[in-house]
């Protein structure tokens, strides 16, 4: 899927000094961010909306519709698909995707004057598993 995320993510490149006329990408380069933004963001209710109502062909053809203003909204924020699979790598070598850390419970009372401790103290902290296989790496 990468693969053919990044051939998107090059048309896209190649089609935003296109005529506006013609090509949508570059119609929504000329609009610029806050229209491409809310793009997506039809794109992702159309996913939403098609998926609760259990319409499986047509998420997956706005599915496509959202992964299409997704990379012309990376490529007008400067991001690269590259970059989006260097985090996930990251979080993948963090013991599968990372998990939203428990909520701490209410923090000691901090002395007057004093900072708050800003990090949880071990006993919030969840115990780390190694998922089988990995071996527990520094968050890098
Ligand atoms: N992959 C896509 C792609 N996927 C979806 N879309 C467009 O995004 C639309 C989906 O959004 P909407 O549902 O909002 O579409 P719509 O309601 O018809 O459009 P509006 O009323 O919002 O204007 C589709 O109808 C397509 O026109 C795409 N448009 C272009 N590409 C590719 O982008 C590259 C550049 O193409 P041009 O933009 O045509 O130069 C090429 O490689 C294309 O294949």
């Amino acid at each position: 899927m990468s693969d053919s995320l990044e051939r998107l993510y090059q048309a896209v490149i190649a089609a935003r000094d296109l005529d506006p006329a013609t090509s949508r990408t570059a119609r929504l380069f000329q609009r610029g961010p806050s229209k491409m933004a809310k793009k997506l963001a039809e794109e992702a209710i159309e996913v939403v909306i098609d998926a609760v109502n259990g319409k499986t062909d047509a998420v997956v053809r706005e599915s496509a519709d959202l992964l299409y203003n997704l990379t012309v909204l990376w490529a007008a924020a400067g991001v690269k698909p590259e970059d989006v699979w260097r985090e996930m790598e990251r979080r993948e070598d963090l013991l599968g995707i990372a998990e939203k850390m428990p909520k701490a419970v209410k923090a000691p009372k901090t002395a007057p004057g004093k900072l708050p401790k800003t990090t949880p103290t071990p006993a919030l902290r969840r115990r780390i598993v190694a998922l089988e296989g990995h071996s527990i790496q520094k968050r890098r």
